[in-house]
């Protein structure tokens, strides 16, 4: 049986590319973006005043001037004035005026009829914000890998980007499998569930931008072969809920050995998610099988699944996070454990994290009150507070 990092490097080793598209600057929030942002001016584009006052000459000052005669006003969006030897009243984000070097705020300065007379010590080039000292002409503003956010969204805006080019989303289809669900409008009789899963698992798509359609599927290998036939041929990729384990009517590994999927693993050491399935058909769509315990498919989404669409949409993998355990833990299984999670900084910066009480893999009410899964590795039965092990975050 495979570890939890050999079961992940064979799941990033088959990524693909979902493609490119462009969408207009307000619909690019979250995307992945698939261009270098180019500077087309410097940053500023000009020497920017940014102080209302007045500009002058450091020379006049420097030899003793104090009262500057007044000869004009420049305000931002005008175009630059020239200064003859008096000063510019200028305006904050207005392009500094020829002959200039000096802003004075007015609060430095005192009004005398047409004039004003410096009252506090300056020094030269103060509160000028000089063309180019951000960012210089030609230069890379932003390279392609990187999720698009508001920061980003300025600096689209600024070089003049009315679209962007961005990873394509895949078309996912999630599929719930098992004859004891209803849907979640349906009243269950005894023996029933809603489906929950697919329902979350869609949500943690949705935090990726990702959308997906949900499918319900009853444990019968014709109807399985015949839809999955269906899936495969209009999806990019294929995730479904449960059918992975031993039981009888857990049909999953011979539906699709016969539709030609090539299982890359059965199984990976670690609880939850122990069935985990990973394959890929022909066409090179791959099929996380994920177990239908509730935890284990939650947990092998945020684990497998949501780094493939990362990597998929050439996204830079970010590294995992690390914390530290807050109390001791046990677990001696020769298995990989995803303990559930609450972190919380203390108040000198440390990132501790507190294990959320559980019931297994089928309590998936508990993961409301934690936010991630503590990786425990599986050569170790004893965890002490104070060891560091990575997480990893759903909220
Ligand atoms: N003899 C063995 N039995 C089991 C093994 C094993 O290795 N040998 N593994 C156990 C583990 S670990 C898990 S996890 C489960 C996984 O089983 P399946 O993937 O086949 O999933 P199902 O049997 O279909 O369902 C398990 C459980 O989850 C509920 N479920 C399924 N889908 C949903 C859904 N969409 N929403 C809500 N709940 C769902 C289902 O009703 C079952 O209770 O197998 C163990 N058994
Ligand atoms: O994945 Mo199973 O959930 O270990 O119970």
């Amino acid at each position: 049986m495979l570890s939890v990092s050999e079961a992940f490097n064979i799941v990033l080793e088959t990524v693909v590319d979902f493609g490119t598209e462009h969408v207009e600057i307000t619909q690019a929030n979250g995307r992945i973006l698939r261009e270098s942002i180019i500077a087309d001016r410097p940053f500023p584009p000009f020497d920017r005043v940014t102080m209302d006052g007045i500009a002058i000459s450091f020379s006049d000052y420097e030899r003793g001037k104090k009262v500057f005669n007044i000869e004009a006003l420049q305000a931002a969006g005008m175009p630059a004035k020239t200064l003859r030897n008096g000063c510019i009243e200028v305006m904050t984000g207005a392009i500094l005026p020829e002959n200039t070097d000096t802003i004075i705020p007015y609060e430095d300065i005192s009004r005398q009829e047409n004039s004003f007379v410096i009252d506090k010590p300056i020094k030269k080039g103060q509160n000028i914000h000089l063309k180019g000292s951000d960012v210089v002409i030609d230069a890379i503003m932003l390279l392609p890998g990187i999720k698009i956010t508001a920061a980003e969204i300025a600096v689209l805006a600024t070089v003049g980007k009315t679209k962007a080019l961005v990873s394509r989303l895949p078309k996912v289809a999630l599929v719930a499998t098992g004859d004891e669900l209803v849907q979640i409008d349906q009243t269950p009789l005894p023996h029933q569930l809603r489906m929950s899963n697919v329902f979350a698992m869609h949500s943690l798509l949705l935090n990726l931008g990702v959308n997906a359609s949900i499918h319900h599927l009853i444990d019968e290998k014709e109807v399985l072969q015949k839809s999955f036939t269906e899936l495969f041929a209009s999806n990019d990729m294929i995730i479904c809920s449960g059918g992975v384990s031993a039981g009888k009517f857990d049909y999953i590994p011979e539906v699709l050995k016969g539709l030609g999927v090539e299982t890359r693993f059965h199984k990976v050491k670690q609880r939850p998610g122990k069935p985990l399935l990973f394959g890929v058909s022909a066409q090179k769509v791959p099929f996380f099988g994920l177990p239908g315990n509730p935890v284990s498919g939650f947990m092998c989404m945020c684990r497998y699944v949501l780094p493939w669409i990362k990597k998929s949409m050439k996204m830079n993998l970010e590294k995992p996070t690390h914390a530290i355990l807050n109390i001791d833990f046990k677990f001696d299984k020769p298995l990989t454990f995803f303990l559930p999670v609450k972190t919380e900084t203390s108040n000198d910066g440390y990132l501790l994290a507190d294990p959320a009480a559980t019931n297994g893999s089928g309590d998936f009410a508990t993961l409301t009150s934690a936010n991630a899964f503590m990786e425990l590795p599986e050569d170790k039965d004893e965890f002490k507070a104070g060891e560091v092990y990575s997480v990893w975050f759903y909220k």
